[in-house]
Parts: C-alpha cells; sequence; structure tokens
C-alpha cells in the first residue's frame, strides 16, 4: 500500500529530516514507527499523508508516486488517509461535534448519515456526551480523542497516528490501542508512530525505528524489541 523508495526530506533552512528512506507497508499490515525525539517520524507520515513532498526519491501510495500527483488529485487520496496529529488540530470555534462531521461534510454526506456516524465515532471514544463543547473546554486527553474520531470517521483505508497515546493515561492508551488493533483486523492498515515502547514491545508487532533521518531497523511482528541495541530511547 505504502512504499518508499530512496526518499529524503530537507526543510527550507537545511534541516535534513530523512535520508534515503527505503521501507514498505502491506495493505492490512499494523507497524510502529519509533526512534528519538527529531528522527523524522513526523516528517515520515507527512509525507505519506501528503503534507509533504519527499526532496529526493519517491513515495508511493497504492501504486501512485504521490510526489507527482497532480494538485486535483490530492483531495480523493487525502481521503483515504485518516491522520491523527500529536497537536490534535481541531477548530477551537467549532463544536466537538462539527470538528469530528467535518471529513464527512466535506464529502457530502447527509446530515441524517453525519449524525449517526460522528455520534458512534465519539461513543467509540467515549466522548459523547461532550459533543455540543469546544475544544479548548476539554482535556488534552480528551482532544486527542476527538481527534481521533475525527480520523475514523470517514473510514479510511489506512490510518497514520502520530503519537496518539501521548496525552492519555495508560488506561486510555492501552483502549486505544486495542481500538486500532480492531480496525486493523477489519482491514485498515495502520501505521503509528510512538515512543511508548512498552506498549509497542507488549503488542509484538512489527516495528520501524529511524535514527538521525535513517532507517535503521525494521523488526517483523511477534520479535520483542527492547530498544536498546541502537540507543534509540
Ligand atoms: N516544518 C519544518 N521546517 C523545518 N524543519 C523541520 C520542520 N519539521 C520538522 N523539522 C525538523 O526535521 C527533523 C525531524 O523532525 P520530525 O518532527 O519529523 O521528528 P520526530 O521524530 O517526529 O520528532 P518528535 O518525536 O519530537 O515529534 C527535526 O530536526 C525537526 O526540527
Amino acid at each position: 500500500m505504502i512504499r518508499f523508495e530512496h526518499v529524503a526530506k530537507r526543510y527550507p533552512g537545511g534541516i535534513q529530516a530523512l535520508s534515503d528512506v527505503n521501507f514498505s507497508l502491506e495493505k492490512g499490515e499494523l507497524a510502529f514507527l519509533t526512534g528519538h525525539s527529531g528522527a523524522g517520524k513526523s516528517t515520515l507520515l507527512r509525507l505519506i499523508a501528503l503534507l509533504e513532498r519527499p526532496s529526493r526519491g519517491q513515495v508511493m501510495f497504492d501504486g501512485r508516486n504521490v510526489g507527482k500527483l497532480a494538485r486535483r488529485h490530492i483531495p480523493y487520496l487525502r481521503r483515504r488517509i485518516g491522520v491523527i496529529f500529536q497537536d490534535h488540530r481541531l477548530l477551537s470555534d467549532k463544536k466537538v461535534f462539527d470538528n469530528v462531521a467535518l471529513p464527512l461534510m466535506i464529502a457530502g454526506v447527509s446530515y441524517g448519515e453525519i449524525k449517526r456516524r460522528v455520534r458512534a465515532a465519539l461513543d467509540k471514544v467515549g466522548l459523547l456526551e461532550k459533543e455540543n463543547m469546544y475544544p479548548p473546554m476539554l482535556s488534552g486527553g480528551q482532544q486527542q480523542r476527538v481527534g481521533i474520531a475525527r480520523a475514523i470517521i470517514g473510514k479510511p483505508p489506512l490510518l497514520l497516528a502520530d503519537e496518539p497515546t501521548g496525552n492519555l493515561d495508560p488506561e486510555m492508551s492501552a483502549e486505544l490501542m486495542n481500538y486500532f488493533l480492531q480496525l486493523n483486523e477489519l482491514g485498515v492498515t495502520v501505521l503509528i508512530a510512538s515512543h511508548d515502547l512498552e506498549l509497542i514491545r507488549q503488542l509484538g508487532r512489527r516495528v520501524l525505528v529511524l535514527k538521525d533521518g535513517e532507517m535503521i531497523d525494521d523488526l517483523p511482528s511477534r520479535q520483542i524489541y527492547t530498544g536498546d541495541a541502537h540507543g534509540t530511547v
């Protein structure tokens, strides 16, 4: 589903965030992306989500080179990707309900259907009673969960999550990971950037390891990752 071929990303100002990254993620896989702060995890996710373009190499999504995609095709591809951002990216002047409904409104879904699906998604993340509140009235963890509901509402075949458990307590983190596993079992491809090595280890899934912009390891499912070998923690 995703293939990186010799991908490099240099930001204006000269920061080399990624260099010569190669990996692929098959349809239906769930993998973690880990590495130290500044290793390039968010950049890698942003390249897949078409929020950045590579400086070199090719990012392939569903067999298409996304770096070469015509502007008019971008909205279609973006709708196929649910993104959970580290900083939530909620609209603070819109109610929780409207924040979650946004992808469906853009897709032209009927109001009745939007209402049903938004309520179901908010229920899933335990926030149904907050639907009429505004994001600044919620805790960091609750805002994160609104972002999760918004990412999954359009039933995207690919889900990208950037530190989704960063603001959550251990119980909520475990619940969220279980939810990602459930979505994955339903066929959703999932890539999760995370520092939470304990949780990653417990789940025993594939782990991609970035260090200083290079992909230094790709550990298959079930192999226990200690995090010590490359000093990534
Ligand atoms: N928009 C940007 N402009 C310039 N430099 C950037 C930009 N975004 C990220 N960088 C730089 O690129 C490098 C990789 O950053 P990135 O956010 O991808 O790392 P990360 O592994 O996600 O880190 P963290 O775990 O702290 O979120 C860092 O040196 C960062 O300062």
